[in-house]
């Protein structure tokens, strides 16, 4: 449903993507996941057709990203979607829906059932007096009212207290449940676990793990092993009347046991600990490499056919 084949993306001399490629199958849940800066929004606006590629292909629903199709076919929501604040939910959304050209009674239908399912209060209060759960969830409204195949979801949850998120990501598997593919960007990993079926994680414009989150666990995360002795062995430390190892395999647990046996005593507890996801997220995504993301001054991989003569767009220019 979305293929993105050596996605590139320069600005000036600055690298914010570089050769990301990945697909999503209908009905997919797809978390791309990455700090500050990684890359995720300009993935996923090279996804909405708002910005071109520096280099790569990138198609939605088999057609490339930007066209008039493709844009028709998907509902794009933004990191930032300021509101018309002297409309009402419903009204404002009516008026995306006539942008699309819904006729007024699917579209009518389509808005109560949106705003229904996102159980959506004060449909008939000014938009600027509602709070910003509520404005999420308009926004994710209008992201519906063309009943797009393809979401494309930029931080759906940022800002939004823990429960308000918790409904939103919800409501991102239902929508998948209901035949849409939905992708989304977001910060950490934690908020991706529970509703992704595949997820990358990004940092400095690169791809760095990909999988399912137990692949990425599997991969990068570590098991370590605290083990309780009744004496104290090798770098063990005291833990009040017994003494504790910690270790990073069953070997090194078969040691301490003969260790322990050998002075006389024996094990008595042992612990496993996987690394949680933020853990790996963290690791994985490290610190930057300073420099690392500007174009080498001799670069002929095509990237600077364009850009350096362009200006750069602000962030939020192309909505
Ligand atoms: N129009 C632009 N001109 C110049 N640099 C840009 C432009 N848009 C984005 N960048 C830079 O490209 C890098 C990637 O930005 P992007 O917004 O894609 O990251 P992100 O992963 O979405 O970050 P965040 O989580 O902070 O939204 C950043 O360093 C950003 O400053």
């Amino acid at each position: 449903m979305i293929t993105v084949d050596g996605l590139r993306k320069v600005y000036g001399d600055f690298v914010a993507v570089q050769g990301s490629t990945f697909d999503v199958e209908p009905g997919e849940i797809f978390g791309v996941v990455g700090p500050n800066g990684a890359g995720k929004t300009t993935t996923l606006k090279t996804l909405a057709g708002l910005i071109e590629p520096t280099a790569g292909a990138v198609r939605v629903a088999g057609e490339p990203a930007g066209d008039p199709e493709t844009r028709t076919a998907l509902g794009f929501l933004p990191e930032e979607s300021p509101l018309y604040e002297d409309m009402t939910a419903r009204s404002y959304l009516r008026f995306f829906a006539d942008l699309y050209d819904v006729p007024r009674e699917t579209a009518n239908q389509r808005i109560e059932t949106a705003l229904d399912d996102l159980e959506l209060e004060h449909r008939d209060r000014r938009l600027g007096d509602v709070s910003k759960g509520m404005k999420r969830k308009v926004a994710i409204a209008r992201s519906l009212v063309n009943d797009p195949d393809v979401l494309i979801y930029d931080e759906p949850a940022s800002g939004l207290d823990p429960l308000t998120t918790n409904y939103v990501l919800e409501y991102v598997r239902e929508l998948a449940d209901a035949g849409k593919t939905v992708l989304f960007s977001a910060h950490n990993l934690y908020h991706v676990e529970s509703v992704c079926d595949r997820v990358v994680i990004m940092n400095e414009g690169e791809i760095v793990a990909r999988g399912t989150v137990e692949e990425i666990r599997a991969e990068h995360g570590e098991t370590t092993y605290r083990v309780f002795t009744t004496v104290p062995v090798d770098g063990s430390e005291p833990d009040g009347d017994r003494h504790v190892s910690t270790v990073d395999s069953m070997d090194a647990v078969e040691g301490i046991r003969e260790a322990a046996a050998d002075a006389g005593g024996e094990v008595v507890d042992i612990r496993t600990r996987e690394s949680t996801l933020e853990e790996i997220f963290l690791d994985v995504a490290g610190q930057p490499m300073p420099g690392s993301r500007r174009v080498s001054p001799g670069a002929t991989d095509g990237d600077r056919r364009r850009e350096p003569s362009e200006p750069p767009e602000p962030p939020e220019a192309a909505e």
